[in-house]
């Protein structure tokens, strides 16, 4: 049997997600209940489609702009979602992407994250639009494809210390519809599959230039009824096991920057995608994006490449000021530029960093003029209650329905999010009184341990007051 070895993949590392990254995924958790806009084929709201309540003008606006991102005639233009705190806006720029589909980068940005002390404003912009564009590099490379029937790592005393072992070489069985191949492995690929956490019963494909390996997914011979995890289940590949494979991968704009700022080297797509621009460059820089965009424009042009525009939100757009505005009103001008969403819960008021201007949502009039304007309406009791339902089903929560009443009261009293943000204090509470389901007590006690915003206020007023008195 005839074995090949391989070389072990040398491109960037992959760096773990930083803390604001992590902020970031969890603040997309808590919507993790909206799969859409919840529309009908005409377009009309559904009364709780994917997880949406209410909101049912804004999501058939919203519906509107997802037609028009979809024809290409949305370009160069905004979408503002106006309205009080807790009333969607967030959702509804969530259920923007969910419509557009995974493959479309979403981003959210609060505008307040780019007064930073290190990097200047336009600057975090500038890198918030390039992660928004996303870039689909399709590529034919020579791979060793197929389930994995064998994975024997060889350890042999480690050459450098004298002590302990290493790995030699891994030998491993890759078998397709047509046959099995036996490959003799370089340590770098074995290290690989290890981080993948890929087992005997896998389908695998590895580069045969680098190394890389990809996890497709679980042997389809291996599915069993009772599988409880969602895994998912492939065919066994067909063909040769050393075949030629179109790979597919979705990067972003920011990513080529980012790899071409400090390149590294190596043969897979991020490391060639990476030595497009010639020269050590140490930042990322308008010049280098430029020289970036070039190249992508190339790719582009021969069909290697495609530009996914993707959604950027960005939150509290009132709290960016004059100079961050005329740096957007030119982005959104760039013939790649992402499509931007805005939400605000502001009214008229000061355009930051100027003395007198005063504007609807503190924006300037050219961009708003640029933009559609969708409204959100605070919700009725009814409507707060049918989505702490939801949100409590999907936090495996249960809840008796006048447990529910109570924070729907809250809710109504208060604002959607304190109602929402009392439901997990609640089951902690319903715990420790050896319940599993959330009742009234549970709830008034949370409502005695954690204020709302108007109460906490009021709480200190009072006791200002009463110092000064
Ligand atoms: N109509 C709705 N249906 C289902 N869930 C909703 C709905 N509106 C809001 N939510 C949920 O309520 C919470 C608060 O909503 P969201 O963050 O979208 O409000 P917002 O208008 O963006 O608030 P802010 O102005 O403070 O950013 C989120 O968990 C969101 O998923």
């Amino acid at each position: 049997m005839k074995v090949t070895t391989l070389q072990p993949s040398t491109g960037p590392a992959h760096h773990s997600s930083a803390p604001a990254e992590q902020a970031r995924q969890l603040r997309v958790a808590s919507h993790s209940h909206i799969k859409g806009l919840g529309l009908s084929e005409t377009g009309e709201a559904l009364s709780t489609g994917s997880g949406f309540i209410g909101q049912a003008q804004a999501r058939e606006a919203c519906g509107v702009v997802v037609d028009l991102i979809r024809l290409r005639k949305f370009s160069g233009r905004g979408l503002l979602l106006a309205g009080p705190p807790g009333t969607g806006k967030t959702a509804l720029a969530m259920a923007i992407s969910h419509e557009l589909g995974t493959k479309v980068p979403f981003r959210i940005l609060v505008a307040s994250e780019v007064y930073s002390a290190e990097v200047k404003k336009t600057e975090v912009l500038a890198e918030n639009f390039r992660r928004a564009i996303g870039i689909r590099v399709k590529e034919t490379k020579e791979v060793y494809e197929g389930e994995l029937t064998e994975l024997t790592p060889t350890e042999a005393p480690n050459p450098l210390s004298g002590y302990g072992k290493t790995i030699s070489h891994v030998v491993i069985g890759l078998k397709t519809v047509k046959g099995t191949k036996q490959l003799r492995l370089d340590p770098g690929v074995y290290e690989a599959i290890m981080k993948e956490r890929i087992v005997v019963g896998d389908v695998v494909y590895i580069e045969q230039n680098t190394g890389a390996v990809k996890r497709v997914g679980r042997s389809d011979a291996y599915a069993t009824e009772f599988d409880l995890e969602s895994e998912t289940y492939v065919p066994l590949p067909k063909g040769d096991v050393h075949k030629r494979k179109e790979l597919v991968q979705d990067l972003n704009l920011h990513d080529l920057d980012a790899a071409n700022a400090r390149p590294q080297g190596g043969q897979d797509i991020m490391s060639v995608m990476g030595q497009l621009v010639k020269g050590r460059r140490t930042e990322v820089t308008d010049k280098l994006r430029a020289e970036v965009n070039k190249v992508v424009k190339g790719y582009v042009d021969q069909g290697v490449a495609e530009i996914v525009p993707g959604v950027l939100f960005i939150d509290e757009v009132h709290m960016l000021d004059i100079e961050c505005f005329s740096y957007l009103s030119r982005a959104l001008e760039s013939p790649m530029a992402p499509h931007v969403i805005f939400a605000t819960n502001r009214g008229v008021t000061l355009v930051r960093g100027t003395d007198d201007i005063t504007s609807a949502h503190g924006m300037p009039s050219d961009l708003l003029d640029r933009c559609l304007i969708v409204k959100t309406e605070p919700y009725s009791r009814n409507e707060i209650k049918r989505v702490l339902e939801v949100r409590a089903v999907v936090e495996g929560l249960s809840v008796s329905e006048e447990a529910l009443d109570k924070l729907a009261d809250e809710g109504n009293n208060s604002s959607l999010r304190y109602a929402l943000q009392l439901l997990s204090p609640a089951a902690i509470l319903a715990g420790v009184a050896g319940r599993t389901e959330i009742l009234p007590e549970d709830v008034s006690e949370t409502h005695d341990l954690f204020l709302d915003a108007k109460r906490s206020a009021r709480g200190l007023e009072d006791w200002g007051n009463a110092t000064t008195n």
